[in-house]
């Protein structure tokens, strides 16, 4: 059957599906250089995005609504007025891993 983009992606999530580990500390500190502003912060990496109004703010986080569900890999996102906090976390293995690094760069490209 033809392919379309509204197609969601299934299930690209493989360090979700277990026998993958946390990034070590100096992977995660090498990581984060290919990141923008991202920080650790309880096991996770979070980025506070800034914007104009509501409208940008709620149309940023539906852009990585599109994006968690390709990728089966979805941030705690606190949303306010004028900012969008997102954090990634790999739950299965309580850390970072490479899918939250790449997920973070995917939501970073969106505003690049
Ligand atoms: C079954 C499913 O793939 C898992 O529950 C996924 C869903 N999305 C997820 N998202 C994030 N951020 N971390 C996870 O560990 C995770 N697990």
């Amino acid at each position: 059957m033809e392919r379309r983009p509204s197609d969601l992606r299934p299930g690209r999530c493989a360090a979700c599906e277990g026998g993958v580990s946390a990034l070590s500390p100096e992977a995660l500190t090498q990581s984060l250089a290919a990141l923008t502003d991202w920080q650790v912060k309880d096991a996770g990496i979070e980025r506070r995005f800034r914007f104009r109004n509501f409208y940008e703010s709620m149309a940023f986080v539906n852009a990585i609504a599109w994006i968690a569900a390709r990728e089966d890999h979805h941030p705690d996102l606190q949303v306010g007025y004028d900012y969008v906090l997102v954090r990634f976390q790999t739950h299965s293995v309580g850390g970072v891993t490479e899918n939250d690094i790449l997920c973070a760069q995917a939501v970073d490209a969106l505003i690049a």
